[in-house]
C-alpha cells in the first residue's frame, strides 16, 4: 500500500480515487510515498527516503526542488493544460478590467448605494470609467504554450490582433496555432509594436526578470502589461516606476505580493487563475492518475524532471525501475547483473533528459533483495525501484 501526503488541499475527486484504490493519507510528509501539492514551496525542504514522486496538481513547478528530486531518484510530474481554461477566462477578463474602469464604476455604486438618487447620478458618473475596447487592439502573447495558445485564439475570437513570441515551441505546437497569429522572431519585436503584453512561461533561471527596465523602455508607451504566469519574471522595482510615470498604464497580475500590492494603476489578484472547481478536479484527476500510473506500473508520463516511458500496465510479473546518471556503461552494467541473477529482460525501455536517465525493465525470474542491492551499488545508479502486481 501506498501513502500519499497533501501538502495543499487537493479537489477531492483526485484523493477519492487514490484512497478507492487503497491508497492510504498521512499526515507526516516523511511517511508518505508520494506527495500531492499545488502551491506550497518545497525548495528548503528535505526529500525523505522513502518519497519517490511529487505531483504538481497544477502547471508551475518553480515551488519545487526539480532537480535535487532528480538526483534523489524521485520524479516530479505537473498537470500539463489541466488548468489552462481557467486562467485563459481570468487573462481575458484582466484584459477588459484594463480597457475600462470597471473596478471604480463598480465601487462608485457599492459608495452610492444608499442614494436614492443613484441612477440619476450613475448617468453623470460615467463618463469618469469610460474606456477602450479590445478588439483592434494588438496584443503580444509571451509563450505559446498550454495558456498562451489558448488566450491568443481566444483574443482573435474578440477581434484584436495577436502577436506570439516563444522560441522553443514545438513544431506539433506550432501546427495548433491560429494562423492569424503574428510570428514574433524576438522579444523586442513584439515589446515594441504591442497595446497589451501578456506573460505565459514559467519561472525558470533564464526566464526571471525577462521583464526588465530595459525591456519596459522598449514598450509602447501606455501599454499594459499582464502577469497570470510568475511574479519572479518582472523587474517590480522598474514595473513600479513606470507605472508612476504614465509608461505603463496598468499592470494586472495574478500575484499579490508587498510591491505589487502597492503599485499605482495595478489591478492585483490573489493567484486566482486556476481556482475553478473544474481546474482543481482536472488538476487533481490528472496528478492522481500519474501518481498510480508511476507507483503501481513504474510508467512515467508528464514528468518535468525524468523522460517519458510507458510500458502499459503492469499485468503480471516483475519491473525493475531505474534512475540513473546518463552516462556510457550503465545499461551494459544493469543487464549483466541482471542476467547473473538469472533473470530474463522481457521488455524494456530507456528514456534520458538531459543528465537524468531512467530504465523500465519488465523481467521474468526471481528478483532478490541482493539483485536490488547489487544493482543499487552500480556506479551512476540514484536509486532502483521493484515493481510487483
Ligand atoms: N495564475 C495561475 O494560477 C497559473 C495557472 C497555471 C499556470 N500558471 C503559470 O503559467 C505558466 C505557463 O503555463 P502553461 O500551462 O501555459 O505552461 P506550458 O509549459 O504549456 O507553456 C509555457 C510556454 O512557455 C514557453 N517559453 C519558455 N521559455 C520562454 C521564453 N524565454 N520566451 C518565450 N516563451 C518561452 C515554452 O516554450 C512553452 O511553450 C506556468 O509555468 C505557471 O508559472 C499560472
Ligand atoms: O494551484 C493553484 O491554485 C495555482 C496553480 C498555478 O499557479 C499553476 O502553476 O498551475
Amino acid at each position: 500500500m501506498y501513502c500519499i501526503h497533501c501538502m495543499n488541499n487537493i479537489s477531492t475527486v483526485g484523493t477519492d480515487a487514490l484512497e478507492a484504490a487503497g491508497y492510504a493519507f498521512v499526515e507526516d510528509p516523511a511517511a508518505a510515498n508520494a506527495w500531492l501539492v499545488r502551491s506550497a514551496n518545497l525548495n528548503e525542504m528535505e526529500m525523505p527516503h522513502d518519497l519517490l514522486a511529487i505531483a504538481r496538481a497544477g502547471a508551475g513547478v518553480n515551488n519545487i526542488p526539480v532537480e535535487r528530486c532528480a538526483q534523489q531518484g524521485v520524479v516530479v510530474f505537473n498537470t500539463p493544460g489541466a488548468n489552462a481554461n481557467a486562467v485563459k477566462e481570468l487573462v481575458i477578463c484582466g484584459m477588459l478590467l484594463a480597457c475600462r474602469d470597471i473596478i471604480g464604476g463598480v465601487e462608485w455604486v457599492h459608495e452610492a448605494s444608499d442614494d436614492p438618487q443613484i441612477a440619476k447620478r450613475a448617468e453623470k458618473a460615467k463618463k469618469r470609467f469610460a474606456g477602450f475596447e479590445l478588439a483592434g487592439k494588438r496584443v503580444g502573447v509571451i509563450g505559446l504554450g498550454a495558456i498562451g495558445a489558448e488566450v491568443a485564439d481566444a483574443l482573435i475570437a474578440l477581434g484584436a490582433e495577436v502577436m506570439g513570441y516563444d522560441p522553443y515551441l514545438s513544431i506539433n505546437a506550432a501546427w495548433g496555432l491560429d494562423r492569424r497569429i503574428e510570428h514574433a522572431t524576438d522579444l523586442d519585436q513584439l515589446l515594441s509594436a504591442c497595446d497589451f503584453v501578456t506573460l505565459h512561461v514559467p519561472a525558470t533561471d533564464s526566464t526571471r526578470g525577462m521583464i526588465s527596465a530595459e525591456a519596459i523602455s522598449k514598450m509602447k508607451h501606455g501599454a499594459v502589461l499582464l502577469n497570470f504566469a510568475r511574479d519572479a519574471l518582472v523587474d517590480e522595482q522598474a514595473l513600479a516606476e513606470a507605472l508612476d510615470d504614465g509608461k505603463l498604464a496598468r499592470y494586472v497580475t495574478d500575484f499579490a505580493n508587498p510591491a505589487s500590492a502597492n503599485m499605482k494603476n495595478a489591478i492585483v489578484l490573489p493567484h486566482l487563475g486556476a481556482s475553478t472547481g473544474e481546474a482543481e478536479d482536472n488538476c487533481a484527476v490528472m496528478a492522481a492518475n500519474q501518481l498510480r500510473d508511476y507507483l503501481e506500473n513504474g510508467n512515467i508520463v508528464n514528468s518535468v524532471n525524468y523522460g517519458r516511458v510507458d510500458l502499459g500496465p503492469l499485468v503480471s510479473g516483475t519491473r525493475l525501475a531505474l534512475f540513473h546518471e546518463n552516462v556510457q556503461g550503465v545499461i551494459g552494467e544493469v543487464s549483466q547483473a541482471i542476467a547473473r541473477g538469472g533473470l530474463n529482460i522481457e521488455n524494456m525501455s530507456n528514456v534520458s533528459r538531459g543528465a537524468n536517465a531512467y530504465t523500465l525493465l519488465e523481467v521474468t525470474g526471481n528478483v532478490t533483495d541482493a539483485l536490488v542491492s547489487e544493482l543499487e551499488g552500480l556506479t551512476g545508479i540514484r536509486r532502483v525501484r521493484h515493481i510487483v502486481r
